[in-house]
């Protein structure tokens, strides 16, 4: 009998970090080179935020956003070179980068109602995904995935980090954007429920003075050794 192909063994790598320190576009590339899976978590806490700002709730009481964190379908599509993300069906990849989303992302996923919820489709996706999966957030390497092949902390300065976005918000003032970021890092991060942190057993990379084809190939390099050891 013929020997059945060798395939690599599916393996699961959690990238988590502070907004701007490359977590999308490293996970991204990541995923696409090795042929894994993709999930960009932070677009599932924007989706459900989404769906409460345009469904009336009061982001400003918790007991709100808990009774009704049930209620929206989210589905996100894995394919790195194409992810998708719907709220009941409706293709909502543009208007989940607002501002206004990005403004009440935090105090969404604060709940715990939330989290639980947003937990449990990680986790499914994560456990289906045929070849492993590149999960990106804030909490998959301490919470969603504690047993996963490899954990990535990326870092980098707060300056690197506005001047990356304000690069990608035309006509935005980076000192503006600098204060916005940070005072999301320090929501996220003292939060209760699991917070924006490195897990004891990440990887942490400053990702500063690096290009983005750095911080990919150092990865890149890092999941093969991983393959390799299991
Ligand atoms: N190492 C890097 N050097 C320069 N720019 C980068 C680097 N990594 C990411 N970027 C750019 O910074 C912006 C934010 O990156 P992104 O991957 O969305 O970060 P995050 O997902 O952590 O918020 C994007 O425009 C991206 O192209
Ligand atoms: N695993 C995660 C991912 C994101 N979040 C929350 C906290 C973040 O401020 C928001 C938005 O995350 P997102 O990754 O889209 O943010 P950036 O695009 O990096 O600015 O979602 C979270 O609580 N847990």
């Amino acid at each position: 009998m013929e020997k059945a192909a060798r395939t690599a063994p599916a393996v699961i790598v959690a990238i988590d970090g502070p907004s701007g320190t490359g977590k999308s576009s490293t996970s991204k590339a990541v995923a696409a080179q090795l042929g894994l899976s993709y999930l960009d978590t932070g677009a599932q806490y924007r989706a459900i935020t989404w769906w409460m700002v345009n469904n009336g709730i009061d982001i400003t009481d918790p007991s709100a956003i808990a009774a009704a964190a049930e209620k929206p379908e989210i589905i996100s599509g894995t394919d790195p070179t194409g992810p998708t993300i719907t709220v009941d069906g409706a293709d909502v990849a543009g208007p989940i980068r607002t501002q206004e989303v990005t403004s009440k992302v935090s105090a969404v996923s604060a709940v715990p109602e939330v989290r639980a919820r947003i937990t449990e489709l990680q986790r499914s996706l994560a456990g289906s995904a045929e070849h492993g999966i590149v999960v990106e957030g804030r909490d998959i390497g301490t919470t969603v995935l504690p047993d996963a092949d490899l954990k990535v902390f990326l870092t980098a300065s707060p300056e690197a980090r506005a001047a990356r976005r304000s690069g990608e918000l035309k006509g935005s003032d980076i000192h503006q954007t600098r204060e916005a970021l940070l005072k999301r890092d320090a929501a996220d991060s003292n939060r209760k429920t699991s917070p924006l942190a490195k897990a004891d057993d990440a990887v942490e990379v400053d990702t500063s003075d690096l290009t983005l084809q750095q911080v990919i190939e150092c990865v890149v390099t890092l999941v093969e050794e991983k393959r390799a050891a299991k």
